[in-house]
């Protein structure tokens, strides 16, 4: 699959690759088979036998490595539950070598084969080429890649080309969590004579051309809870009679969005920057197959027809997405209930130029004003549980220049430039308080159902992405001088 034009050394490391791919595959199912989901308080213990799993991985590669203990946090109901350390660490200290740093994530989403996987989430499964398994994609078949990748280099006794670091955590997927101070911590220390931070926790845009992140948008996460009063109530009794929160919550739910999918919060849109003309082109040579993302989605109509709509409403423009409704009867069957407390979930994808504190202001009067219309002696309580802002990189920056060439080599074809429309809370921590480049450098395809049933990657994808991780250290240590020269980050709201 390599392209012709790889060097000597590139086959030499290519070739091992290769050969060595069962052994890649079996780390993978052994990590897969840890049920890792941070979401879920009750697996908390099992996301910390991932971060020992993921250490003592680190340590066998030769790494110094350190769990730095985050301490506790604590649940809505009190309870305080022990965060899983973070793992820094480092390999090779040649003053003349640049630093890179990776950043993954080993926890993952929730998962039950009940949900419709047609395989266990849990037993990494390969079917026509794909390995099925919750967290093959997001984020641990990209964490080995790197791993694997660093490893190839060590089992034919070459030189790593780079001082290598790493900083892999375990809350990831609930806002990554005590993460921030310790970058606060770490700035002078471990991130000092780091060159710049690479992340491997994203998609290409479509399912065989490779892709270059250079921006993802932001993540407000809201509670709305409606509270009536201590004890669920027989709907027989009581239906009829009383204000129920339940029905109270679906009309404020249903005040957020219209059927366009146009945010209804008075001020959303005040701040979003403007597109230029220029930015207008740039969507325009994207390659993006909108029946293609149908099918790898099984979703039959987007709200816009077409490809520019698309990805400007994916990528540079807020949406609002509700995600549950903790309290209301879920289960299968009736159960014929007044639920007493019900906490609706929503959050608000934001981008450049909105503000964090102005939007969940605005969220806060909006809902508060659709609830004062119904005379409701109800409980209302709104909450921000977590802000996440946006990241933008700038693609002429000589780092995205060598990831292309690594791309060139492994995939034979240049790739796409593309934003994301999810959200890697670090990333713009990572810019603002180490002040280090952030590049994005994902290696799954879009098929790869991040978050959803039957998540996968596929074995070329994991080999390629192995291959192309190897090719992209060999291009940065051609980068020396180059790395840095380039100034410190652009920050955009
Ligand atoms: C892109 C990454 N793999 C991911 O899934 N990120 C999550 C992080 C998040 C944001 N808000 C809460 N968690 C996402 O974009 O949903
Ligand atoms: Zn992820
Ligand atoms: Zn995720």
């Amino acid at each position: 699959m390599s392209s012709s034009s790889s060097s000597a050394l590139e086959t030499e490391i290519f070739q091992y690759i290769d050969l060595h791919q069962s052994d890649f595959i079996k780390d993978l199912k052994e990590w897969v088979a840890v049920e890792s989901d941070s979401v879920q308080p009750g697996l908390r213990k099992e996301v910390m036998r991932m971060m020992a799993l993921a250490a003592s991985k680190l340590a066998a590669l030769g790494a110094t490595v350190n769990s730095v203990n985050l301490g506790s946090h604590q649940l809505p109901d009190g309870q305080h539950l022990p965060l899983p350390p973070v793992i820094l660490g480092e390999l090779g200290k040649d003053p003349q070598n640049p630093t890179v740093c990776f950043y993954g994530h080993v926890d993952v989403q929730p998962a039950r084969r009940e949900d419709g996987w047609k395989t266990d989430p849990y037993t990494l499964t390969e079917i026509d080429g794909n390995l099925y398994g919750r967290g093959s994609t997001d984020n641990k078949g990209p964490v080995l890649a790197w791993i694997n990748a660093v490893e190839t280099f060590r089992a034919l006794k070459l030189a790593i080309p780079v001082n290598f670091k790493f900083i892999i955590e375990g809350m990831e997927e609930a806002g990554s969590l005590g993460l921030e101070k310790l970058l606060e911590e770490e700035k002078r220390c471990f991130f000092s004579d780091v060159d710049f931070i690479v992340i491997s926790d994203n998609l290409w845009l479509s399912k065989k051309k490779p892709a270059l992140t250079y921006g993802t948008r932001g993540n407000a996460c809201f509670f709305v809870e409606v509270e009536g009063g201590d004890k669920d109530l027989h709907s027989g009794t009581f239906g009829g009679i009383i204000h129920e929160p339940l029905m109270d919550l679906v009309a404020l739910l249903d005040s957020l969005v219209d059927p366009t999918g146009h945010i209804q919060i008075p001020g959303i849109y005040d701040s979003v920057a403007a597109l230029t003309e220029e930015e207008r082109k740039l969507y325009e040579s994207i390659e993006y197959d909108i029946e293609e993302h149908k099918n790898n989605s099984g979703v039959k109509k987007f709200l816009y027809s077409s490809k520019e709509e698309i990805l400007l409403h994916l990528w540079r423009y807020p949406s609002l997405s509700i995600h549950g409704i903790e309290g209301a009867f879920h289960e299968p069957g009736i159960k014929t209930v007044i639920p007493a407390k019900v906490i609706g979930k929503f959050s608000i994808r934001q981008v450049p130029y909105m503000d964090l504190s102005v939007v969940k202001q605005q969220v806060e009067e909006h809902l508060k004003n659709v609830f004062s219309k119904r005379n409701s002696p109800n409980k209302l309580k709104v909450s921000m549980p977590l802000g996440a802002k946006p990241w933008v990189a700038d693609v002429n920056d000589p780092l995205y220049k060598a990831a292309r060439r690594a791309i060139k080599t492994v995939f034979g074809e240049d790739p796409d430039f593309i934003r994301d429309g999810s959200t890697i809370p670090i990333a713009r921590l990572f810019q603002t308080i180490t002040q280090k480049r952030v590049i994005m450098f994902p290696i799954g395809a879009a098929d790869a159902g991040e978050h959803s049933q039957n998540e996968k990657i596929s074995r070329h994808n994991y080999i390629e992405g192995t291959k192309v991780f190897a090719a992209f250290l060999l291009e940065i240590s051609k980068l020396r001088g180059q790395l840095h020269e380039t100034s410190s980050p652009e920050t955009k709201n």
